[in-house]
């Protein structure tokens, strides 16, 4: 029972060819209700707190609801942050106890990238926290985008292999198709699967990590836009998907969007269903169930981490 760093987590799920699930946190009830099907699946878990999520609970709240969870559970647990854009917020997170930081370089050029990442990794390093960081940025696919722009923005695969040689990062999230949020793909979901072969098998035992990776369940759309929401289109990468990554070097998979969209559709349900409620223990409760729900399906029969604990 413990706070623990990634690489035990990372070196059993690439050896058993399924994916740890990293799930963004919020709040109190968004860590019950991952924590709650983690433990009940007794599943390896990393909970992921963004810069953002930092500045909305103060740096301190999640990381003692996380401390919390691994009292009441006895799990292992990762506390990572999620893109960390500088040094000084990747150092203030390992400072406050995190047991692993992602710095997010992607948007400089390889040898600046390359810099900053090793500058974390020897901080980080120096304190038993692991590194994750990034190469390539991600972007959906459109259908109109040529072919090379399209290949300047996916990750290289010989880059790949240089930024981790040089670096000594520990994980690396790569650009294969995927994005942030509730619209990913225009026309059908394609990911270049081709590209993480590649470069996965150029990193033997290399853990990657998969970003923008929600599968945006159209369950969870069609309730929101019934109970009054405004989200059509919204698409995520299937879960087939998913399947395939995790055989494939993919050792981590990121999932924020689908959490909230499991809390919104659950909330908007209750408050159209009794608009005279106002406990919100009553709306946030059913809320939190809703992410448990999920959260187990997707560990279950998504990412393959049942009972790999
Ligand atoms: O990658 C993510 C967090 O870093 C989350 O991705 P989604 O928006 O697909 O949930
Ligand atoms: O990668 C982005 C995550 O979904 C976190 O989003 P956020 O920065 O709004 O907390
Ligand atoms: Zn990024
Ligand atoms: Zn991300």
């Amino acid at each position: 029972m413990a706070l623990v760093n990634s690489t035990e987590m990372f070196k059993k799920a690439y050896e058993g060819g399924y994916a740890v699930g990293a799930f963004n946190v919020n709040n109190m009830e968004i860590i019950q209700g991952i924590v709650s099907a983690a433990q009940e699946e007794n599943a390896p878990l990393i909970l992921q707190v963004s810069a953002g999520a930092r500045k909305y609970a103060s740096p301190i709240y999640l990381k003692k609801l996380v401390e919390a969870a691994i009292e009441e559970t006895g799990l292992d647990i990762v506390l990572h942050l999620d893109h960390g854009e500088d040094f000084e917020i990747c150092k203030a997170c390992i400072d406050d106890g995190f047991s692993s930081v992602m710095i997010d370089g992607s948007k400089y050029p390889l040898d600046e990238n390359i810099a900053l990442t090793k500058r974390v990794v020897e901080y980080a390093h120096d304190r038993g926290v692991t590194v994750e960081a990034e190469l390539g940025k991600l972007a959906g696919v459109e259908d109109d985008v040529k072919v090379s722009a399209k290949d300047a923005t996916y990750t290289d695969p010989d880059e790949a292999v240089e930024f981790v040689e040089r670096t000594g990062v520990d994980s690396l999230a790569i650009a294969i198709g995927t994005s942030h949020g509730a619209y990913k793909f225009k026309g059908d979901p394609k990911l270049d699967f081709a590209r993480l072969e590649t470069i996965s098998a150029k990193l033997p035992n290399y853990p990657l990590v998969l970003h923008g990776a929600s599968s945006v369940p159209q369950e969870f759309v069609e309730l929101c836009n019934k109970y009054g929401a405004q989200i059509p289109g919204a698409q995520g990468v299937p879960e087939e998907m998913l399947r395939q990554a995790a055989h494939s070097g993919v050792c981590k998979i990121n999932i924020d969007t689908d959490l909230r969209l499991a809390l919104t559709a659950s909330i908007r349900k209750t408050f159209t269903e009794n608009p005279g409620e106002f406990d919100p223990r009553k709306y946030l409760g059913p809320g939190r169930d809703a992410i448990k729900k999920m959260v187990q399906h997707k560990i279950k029969n998504v990412l393959g981490c049942s009972g790999k604990r």
